[in-house]
């Protein structure tokens, strides 16, 4: 466990869908809040029957358990940081939206979940408003992926240029920063075989790279990054040390998987491998490990 400035114990939670396959939504979560010493706790907005090879069925848990779940977390646990993932429709967006405004935090890292990496929608076609007006005027850090960004805006992202163009839209409907992830994007100006992440404050634009891992055990990195940013937001680092840190723990993660086989699909990254996540990666470097 890895403590505050204050002495008390971090704590983090996740309003996240389950997966059954054990390496995305609040599994995901969990685990990599206990690989940074952080206490997890969680909410569980939908059940998914998940594997690596896609998405069986999804049960969405009615709207007055997930308000419930929401604040019995806050009456007790009392988190210093939150990640939202799967919200799955508009009712769950509202419900989801009013609680955090209730309670009034200022760490929320906001993962728009729209699509599973096997294609299978995770959230309704007609949420996209209820998520720019109700849920991004209360992200700390937004992280969508570049499709993901391509609807909330509703353009195509195809250069640098046009994910600046996103961020700087994005950024506007309240988020302190806003990271649009290049894990599915060869960025017409930037080399093909990076993994680079655009991320804006309202002020300047840096990148975090890394060489892109050739994998195809990549299940889970959307989640596993968000929640590694709300870990280190609990442990009171700055927002873009803890971006650093946690493009670092999902670079490990990935690399850490090609050593094992775990289902006949897109498989888990390791949220075991990284021992190097307090060294976390530095803003506008390229990074060849
Ligand atoms: N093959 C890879 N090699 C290195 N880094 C990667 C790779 N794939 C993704 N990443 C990084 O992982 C992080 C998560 O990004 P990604 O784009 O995969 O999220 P996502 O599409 O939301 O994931 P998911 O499909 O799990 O929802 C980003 O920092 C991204 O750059
Ligand atoms: C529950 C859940 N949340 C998020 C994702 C995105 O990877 C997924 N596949 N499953």
């Amino acid at each position: 466990m890895h403590l505050r400035a204050d002495h008390s114990v971090a704590r983090a939670l996740t309003i996240a869908g389950s997966d059954s396959g054990g390496g995305a939504g609040i599994q995901a979560d969990l685990k990599t809040f206990t690989a940074f010493g952080v206490f997890g706790a969680s909410c569980v907005t939908a059940v998914t029957a998940q594997n690596t090879r896609g998405v069986q069925a999804i049960h969405d848990v009615p709207t007055d358990v997930i308000s419930r779940q929401m604040q019995s977390v806050f009456e007790d646990i009392r988190p210093h940081s939150i990640k939202v993932g799967m919200l799955s429709n508009v009712a769950t967006i509202k419900t989801v939206a009013r609680e955090l405004q209730r309670a009034d935090l200022k760490n929320v890292v906001v993962d728009p979940v729209m699509v599973a990496k096997g294609g299978a929608p995770l959230l309704t076609a007609d949420s996209t408003d209820a998520l720019l007006a109700e849920i991004l005027p209360l992200a700390a850090v937004l992280t969508p992926n570049v499709p993901e960004a391509e609807v909330l805006c509703n353009f195509s992202i195809r250069t640098i240029e046009d994910a600046k163009e996103a961020a700087i839209q994005l950024k506007r409907r309240g988020p302190r920063i806003v990271i649009i992830k290049g894990g599915h994007a060869a960025w017409g100006d930037s080399r093909e075989d990076s993994a680079r992440d655009l991320v804006y404050d309202g002020r300047a634009f840096t990148t975090f790279a890394t060489r892109r891992v050739p994998s195809t055990k990549t299940h889970g990195t959307g989640c596993t990054f968000s929640s590694a940013i709300a870990a280190c937001l609990a442990l009171e680092m700055s927002e873009l040390e803890a971006i650093g840190t946690a493009k670092r723990y999902v670079y490990d993660a990935i690399v850490a998987a090609a050593q094992w086989d775990i289902g006949a699909g897109h498989g888990p990254i390791d949220h075991t491998a990284s021992v190097e996540w307090r060294r976390g990666f530095t803003a506008g470097k390229d990074y060849d490990l």
